[in-house]
């Protein structure tokens, strides 16, 4: 063969076989394998700070003083680049923090601000982010300066705090502590649809019905933080937009009258941009051309920098003030009648039919132009729906009372997706405790927590019974947003108490001795319960003759149903977990798919979940008195019967109806046991088959009890933030 024979189908002059770009992805061939690569994100082999890198460390030598004055500075040093507003670049600033935090949904805990991921596809080149590279760009010299001392992800919230406070408005407070990822998050369902703000009907099952929007999706249109500001689908209605409105706020925690703070005081500043045409707009940043380096939406043909900036296509300030912390967006809105105007984009948007001169804002760029100011239909639903309404006539009427709701919902949305207060670092950490911080009181760490054990031993507890709450306890975790978990013991508490999954009956009996344990020992009985598991586990391996001592660290708290926002934890609910009903189930994803959706907002790796799983089977924690799954004729041992019967070729499994299969020996084809889809597929995926192939390996015993071990503590301690 000479180079002649060289095929000519691949265009490409240079030999390479490598996946280089993602539309060569192999699996596209199996659209339903379950990706387990999301169980494997944010590695540190991707991540340049290191292994050993510790933000909170780092925040120690933040001058924090120093770098609040350098963003006030920069808030009115306008760049020619990209100039500011009125020589003041507060509200660009504000709408970079809001749609950092906006992406947080309450369903699942994943968006939000907590980890810098605007700066990534696809939220960088989402339509609603438009020109907030520009933002984050003005930022960089800042973010050089004090390098790793600050993360990019506090910066983007730190830059809205410091906007609102150089433009007169006093904030609730401030906490650092959101660190950097290094590679867009591979979980997060933003919607299936591939059109940028694709027609609604497609989230919602029934668009006269807000609940129907498709969950876990926190806004109507794919590509938006919230809702079309021109109207549902492009069409103005105000009612339908606070019909929108309502429900995208609701899934992220807000109430009525935080979403009319929020709305409004976002709009108390800054302007929308649409004065050109959005045909003369390059390509969002990451279809850009490679010579923006990283910039999107760049206008190579007219001006477009300025008053002549376009962003969402709408054009004009909600205020008389638009750099001033005021009640003029209340003033404009309740005392004008309003019309529809398109912007010079083309976009819809509201105008007042008659306003004074002097209560037009001014020209960006020449104080000495007087504008028409604007609302978008979002704006109007503000006051067209009778309940928001009424809390913009309230406002109205109380400046001090808007400013003091605004600055709890903003400090609300910026922050509640990091978790527990414990997470909170800096010198403008507020004191007050909120209830949506899910605050838990500091456990004691002195008692004997040997003899507490002791007593639990004692209890005449069954193993299952043991592990099994200890486990319903601790699985609510998720990482998304670090709520839930065996800290504060809310398992005892409305809604925990009565979840099927956790089978009250079975829970109610188990908690009553573990509670006459904790009373009068010192211990919480947040701790008895972890301890319980513990105890659970140990006597497991001892049976299966080994020798453990589970980790274990005091200090967790009781929380008080007071302490408690009881509708907010409803979404913590496991569906189908394994150890749920899993017949019940009547969702349009797999059981396995759920499993791993809750396997990756617990932290675990794939090998982990494999091991904890296989390893749980054999104790026998299933639920509702089903056996299914429970591979193994030595129930209550940890061993590694699950993957040994799972692999051994002699059985084979045949479908038995409503999700159970039965396991049946080759040779005599007598049903052995009976399995759910969540147990076979660790036999069917290939690689969940690879590791259960490990755990079934005839040397793999004391393995498989560590790794078992060292699973189960990693769940027990993942809500552990008040511990270093
Ligand atoms: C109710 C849903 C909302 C809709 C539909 C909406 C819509 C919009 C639109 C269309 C723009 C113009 C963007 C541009 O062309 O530059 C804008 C700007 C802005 N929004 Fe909102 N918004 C909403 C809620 C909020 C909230 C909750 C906040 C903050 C608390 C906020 C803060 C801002 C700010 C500060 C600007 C001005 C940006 C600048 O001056 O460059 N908005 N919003």
């Amino acid at each position: 063969m000479d180079g002649n024979d060289t095929p000519s189908v691949g265009k490409c002059p240079v030999m390479h076989g490598g996946m280089t770009s993602m539309g060569r992805t192999v699996m596209e061939w199996w659209p339903n394998a379950l990706n387990l690569d999301i169980l494997s994100q944010h590695d540190t082999k991707t991540n340049p700070m290191g292994k050993d890198f510790d933000y909170r460390e780092e925040l120690k030598k933040l001058d924090v003083k120093a770098l609040k004055q350098d963003l006030t500075d920069l808030m009115t040093d306008s760049q020619p680049w990209w100039p500011a507003d009125w020589g003041h670049y507060g509200g660009l600033m504000i709408r970079l923090a809001w749609h950092a935090a906006g992406s947080y949904r309450l369903f699942d805990g994943r968006g939000g601000a907590g980890t810098g991921n605007q700066r990534f596809a696809p939220l960088n080149s989402w339509p609603d982010n438009g020109n907030l590279d520009k933002a984050r760009r003005l930022l960089w010299p800042i973010k050089k300066k004090y390098g790793n001392k600050v993360s990019w992800a506090d910066l983007y919230i730190l830059a809205g705090n410091v906007a609102y406070e150089s433009m007169g408005f006093k904030t609730f407070g401030f906490a650092f502590g959101r660190e950097d990822i290094w590679a867009p998050e591979e979980d997060v369902y933003w919607g299936s649809e591939k059109e940028w703000l694709a027609d609604s009907v497609l989230r919602y099952a029934n668009s006269e019905d807000p609940a129907s929007l498709e969950a876990p999706l926190g806004a109507v249109h794919m590509g938006l933080i919230y809702v079309n500001p021109q109207g549902r689908d492009g069409k103005p209605d105000p009612l339908k937009s606070a019909h929108d409105v309502r429900v995208t706020f609701a899934r992220m925690a807000m109430n009525d009258e935080e979403t009319v703070a929020l709305t409004a005081g976002g709009h108390t500043v800054g302007k929308a941009h649409g004065n050109g045409l959005e045909s003369n707009l390059g390509p969002a940043p990451e279809a850009a051309d490679i010579s923006e380096q990283g910039l999107g939406w760049i206008n190579h043909k007219t001006r477009g920098i300025g008053r002549d900036a376009v962003t969402s296509g709408l054009e004009g300030a909600w205020t008389s003030h638009p750099t001033q912390w005021d009640n003029g967006y209340f003033d404009l809105l309740l005392n004008h009648e309003w019309e529809l105007k398109k912007s010079p984009a083309g976009a819809w948007q509201w105008q007042p039919v008659d306003i004074k001169e002097e209560d037009m804002p001014v020209d960006v760029e020449d104080p000495s132009i007087r504008k028409m100011p604007i609302m978008t239909d979002a704006d109007m639903a503000m006051k067209m729906d009778p309940d928001y309404r009424k809390i913009s006539e309230r406002f109205y009427n109380d400046f001090d009372y808007f400013s003091d709701t605004f600055a709890r919902a903003w400090f609300k949305l910026t922050h509640r997706d990091m978790g527990p207060k414990a997470r909170y670092f800096g010198p403008e950490v507020p004191q007050e405790d909120l209830i949506w911080q899910d605050p838990i009181p500091a456990g004691s760490t002195g008692y004997d927590v040997d003899a507490v054990k002791a007593k639990i031993a004692a209890s005449g507890l069954s193993v299952s019974e043991m592990v099994s709450t200890a486990w319903d306890s601790a699985r609510t975790y998720r990482q998304s947003d670090m709520r839930g978990g065996a800290n504060g013991a809310r398992i005892r508490l409305a809604p925990q108490k009565d979840w099927e999954g956790n089978e009250p009956a079975r829970l109610t009996k188990v908690l009553k001795v573990l509670e006459g344990i904790a009373s009068g020992s010192g211990a919480s009985l947040a701790d008895v319960i972890v301890l319980a598991g513990n105890v659970g586990i140990e006597q497991a391996a001892k049976k299966a003759g080994v020798d453990v001592k589970v980790p274990f660290s005091p200090g967790r708290g009781d929380a008080t149903a007071e302490m408690t926002d009881a509708d907010s934890f409803n979404p913590l609910e496991p569906l189908v977990d394994g150890y749920r009903n899993y017949q019940k189930a009547e969702y349009d994803v797999s059981p396995e798919e759920l499993m791993l959706d809750r396997t990756q907002l617990l932290g675990l790796t794939a090998p982990e979940m494999t091991v904890l799983v296989g390893g749980m089977r054999t104790i026998g924690t299933n639920h509702g008195g089903t056996k299914h799954g429970v591979f193994t004729d030595n129930v209550g041992t940890l061993s590694t019967d699950f993957f040994v019967n799972l692999t051994d070729t002699n059985n084979y499994w045949r479908p038995s109806g409503n999700g159970i299969y039965e396991i049946r020996d080759r040779a005599t084809d007598a049903v052995k046991w009976t399995a759910t889809r969540m147990d076979l597929v660790f036999g069917s995926n290939s690689v969940l088959r690879a590791y259960a192939e490990v755990y079934a390996q005839d040397d793999s015993k004391e393995k498989f009890i560590k790794d078992f071990v060292a699973a189960w503590t990693k769940v027990m301690n993942a809500d552990r933030f008040d511990i270093a």
